[in-house]
């Protein structure tokens, strides 16, 4: 089953990296569909207009909603996802990563920071398309188009046949375990002075296993106590709660 994602953007080589590594292949693999469009392929005006100034007054531009309107009705599905990446949606995080990916159809709408005109997400929910206004995190940028990469790749890599190893994907940061990775080590076993922990190098299983948990429960603890603090508390067992 292949995922079809097409993004929308007024720059749409900002979308090139999309062609490369993983993502490049999951594309020629046929996991993954992806087209880039060119917004002003939808414009009718000499100058392939795409913005206005604001109604209301205030600084830069706002982009028109009867432009993205030609756009998204030629190429949103009926079981289409509308993604607007915006500095004030909802933060986009790893269960929503996880969710995208079992969709089959995704639209990504990259605006510009000052945003698209609210009537779009308005018109096509009302529609009754699943339109989902997705935020980075609490910095600015300067349009969606980041936005876009980052979301294509967190779902592309969840996608069934993508990543090598699946495996890989359980025990990394924000993973299920709802914990930040352990620290992660390789040849040479001593590097200016610094060797790599003995556990790691003893073929004891049980005991580097246990490693790990503690040092992934230490790192959350010091650096996002925030995400031990939404961990369910029966994910920790009594050995979990020495550390
Ligand atoms: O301002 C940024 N901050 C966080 N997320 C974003 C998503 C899309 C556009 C944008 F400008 C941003």
């Amino acid at each position: 089953m292949s995922v079809r994602i097409d993004v929308l953007t007024i720059f749409p080589d900002y979308l090139a990296p999309l062609g490369l590594s993983l993502v490049g292949k999951a594309r020629e693999a046929g996991i993954l569909d992806l087209h880039v469009h060119d917004l002003r392929n939808w414009t009718t005006d000499r100058h392939r207009t795409v913005d206005d100034t604001p109604f209301g007054g205030g600084a830069g531009m706002v982009m028109r909603a009867d432009v993205w309107g030609t756009a998204l009705d030629e190429i949103l599905t009926p079981d289409a996802h509308l993604l607007l990446p915006t500095p004030s949606g909802q933060v986009f995080a790893q269960p929503t990563a996880h969710a995208l990916a079992a969709e089959t159809h995704l639209v990504v709408a990259c605006g510009r920071y000052e945003g698209i005109d609210a009537r779009v997400a308005e018109h096509y929910r009302a529609a009754g398309v699943r339109v989902s206004e997705l935020s980075l995190g609490d910095y600015v940028l300067n349009g969606g188009e980041v936005a876009a990469l980052v979301v294509v790749e967190a779902v592309a890599r969840l996608l069934p046949g993508v990543v090598g190893n699946p495996e890989s994907l359980v025990e990394e940061s924000h993973g299920e375990a709802g914990l930040l990775e352990y620290p992660v080590f390789t040849k040479p076993p001593t590097w200016r002075g610094l060797d790599v922990p003995d556990v790691l190098l003893s073929g004891h299983h049980a005991r580097i296993a246990r490693w790990r948990r503690d040092e992934a429960l230490r790192r959350t603890a010091a650096r996002r106590p925030d995400m031990l603090e939404a961990l369910d508390p029966a994910a920790l067992d009594a050995r979990d709660r020495e550390v």
